[in-house]
């Protein structure tokens, strides 16, 4: 087994400037600069203080950048995609495609419809890629009848989803785009959109009660696919959709992780697709500062989460631990403790959870504890911090390192560009080894942090998150903009 000393810098070794923040901050000299027009933090619409960690970071800058997965070679106006289209990247400042964006979207375009299998790092903008796909196939003459069906993992997911599509398809006439999740769709009048996105079992629900015409499907988008084909898991469910549905429905399948059993698969349910697929070593992202605390006993790590408190809400943060009773302990006690904080979990009604995310999205509420529901996807742009509180492990007995969720964990910063942090915190053996598993998978050099030496940590974190707090108004998110 890999040793996590081999993969970490020690605390005395840490670089004091923001260490893995360096290829995001430092403008690549040596690529082409960019135009003047394009978007920089300074010409945003940002209401921050400006402090004196703020670093100048371009877009732009990262967008010519060849080795980052923002970098494009040409604008989204030479996709051919629908004029109506077009206007909605401009009103949300999109100006150029990321690589996922730029090299799928032709192939997803083309005609015969050919399947796709895309893997791109997570906050790279697969999203956009997939939606801008189905906003170019629909009909809009026909607004009522289904022709896209997108479907995600968890119900917060399909409502982002749902805003990504009507606010890149604002001035799409007639377009009608529904969620089907608990408690979204009338019983008297059914599915009456033209794109649906939804979670499988209520997707299966609704056709099955003949609420759903999918006769007409014309695009299957299955996001967060390696997931939702997992045999163990939603896999089932998604087969069975996709059975009912016409033979020649074009198939997308995206995710930021494939793993090798579930690709196999992906592949016969995707037959014959088009492939953008990474490494794993290709798979982190450069602008999260992945660092690590080795807390005493299990017990110290909840007074070790009280002391970054005061760092948690610089930005905002997401804390991921393993059950709904861990996060609802902590919730419990943290406010008791005089912290403002919030848990959302399977366990809430589907309203509630609503109204939790949209607190956190807004501002309202800045630190958020959830369980691996929210792992995927979802992308609020003010996240800076990540703190893994349990290592996330899979299989039977959970003896495994769970090395997909960690990355989509960790994915939840450091969106398109944006710079964050990650802290994971071991306790024991096994939680050390697990973790220094994912770190030798992905050949990651994370940081360690000194439990006792909590200023060590304040200033190691701040110089990467304060770093952070412009960017994250660079450019306004499809989904940040309709919170
Ligand atoms: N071309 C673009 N220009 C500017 N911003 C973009 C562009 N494409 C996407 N974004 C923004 O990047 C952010 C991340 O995009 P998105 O949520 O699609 O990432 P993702 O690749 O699906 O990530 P994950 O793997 O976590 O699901 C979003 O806020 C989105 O609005």
């Amino acid at each position: 087994m890999a040793d996590l000393a081999s993969r970490i810098t020690k605390p005395d070794e840490a670089p004091a400037a923001a260490p893995e923040a360096a290829p995001v901050s430092a403008p690549a000299s040596e690529e082409p600069r960019a135009p003047e027009n394009e978007t920089s933090i300074e010409e945003s619409q940002s209401n921050l203080v400006k402090n004196e960690y703020e670093v100048e970071i371009k877009l732009s800058d990262l967008q010519n950048d060849t080795e980052s997965p923002l970098y494009s070679v040409s604008s989204f106006d030479e996709l051919g995609l629908p004029e109506a289209v077009n206007r909605g990247l401009l009103a949300i400042n999109f100006k150029k495609p990321s690589k996922v964006q730029e090299k799928c979207l032709p192939l997803m375009l083309s005609d015969p419809p050919r399947n796709m299998i895309a893997q791109s790092q997570s906050g790279t903008g697969k999203t956009a890629a997939f939606v801008l796909t189905v906003l170019s196939r629909i009909d809009l003459s026909k607004p009522h009848q289904p022709q896209a069906l997108l479907l995600a993992p968890s119900r917060e997911l399909a409502r982002q989803i749902q805003t990504v599509v009507q606010t890149i398809g604002q001035f799409c006439e007639n377009l009608i785009v529904e969620a089907a999740i608990p408690g979204a769709i009338s019983r008297e009048t059914g599915v009456r959109g033209s794109v649906v996105v939804g979670t499988p079992g209520t997707v299966m629900d609704l056709v099955k009660r003949r609420q759903f015409d999918i006769s007409q499907l014309k695009v299957l988008v299955i996001d967060e696919a390696d997931n939702m084909l997992d045999q163990q898991g939603l896999g089932d469910q998604c087969v069975r959709v996709k059975n009912m549905l016409p033979k020649t429905i074009q198939i997308l399948l995206f995710s930021a992780t494939f793993p090798d059993k579930v690709l196999r698969f992906a592949e016969r349910f995707a037959p014959n697709a088009n492939q953008m697929k990474l490494k794993h070593k290709e798979l982190t992202v450069k602008g999260i500062s992945q660092m690590f605390m080795d807390c005493p006993t299990e017990k110290d790590k909840y007074d070790i989460l009280c002391k970054l408190y005061g760092l948690m809400t610089i930005g905002s943060s997401v804390i991921f631990v393993r059950t709904r009773e861990t996060a609802n302990e902590i919730q419990k006690r943290m406010e008791a403790d005089g912290h403002k904080v919030s848990a959302l979990h399977g366990a809430y009604e589907g309203q509630s959870r609503d109204v939790l995310l949209d607190e956190f999205r807004s501002g309202r509420s800045k630190v958020l504890i959830t369980t691996n529901v929210l792992a995927r996807g979802i992308d609020v742009s003010s996240v800076s911090m990540v703190i893994n509180y349990d290592i996330p492990m899979k299989g039977p007995g959970e003896r495994e390192p769970d090395a997909e969720t960690y990355l989509h964990r960790i994915g939840r910063t450091g969106r398109f560009g944006r710079v964050g942090v990650s802290i994971s915190f071991v306790h024991d053996r096994r939680s050390f080894e697990a973790l220094s598993q994912i770190a030798q998978f992905y050949g990651i050099d994370l940081i360690q942090l000194n439990p006792n030496d909590l200023d060590d940590t304040e200033r190691k974190v701040q110089e990467v998150i304060k770093s952070s707090r412009a960017q994250a108004e660079y450019v306004p998110s499809a989904t940040d903009s309709a919170a």
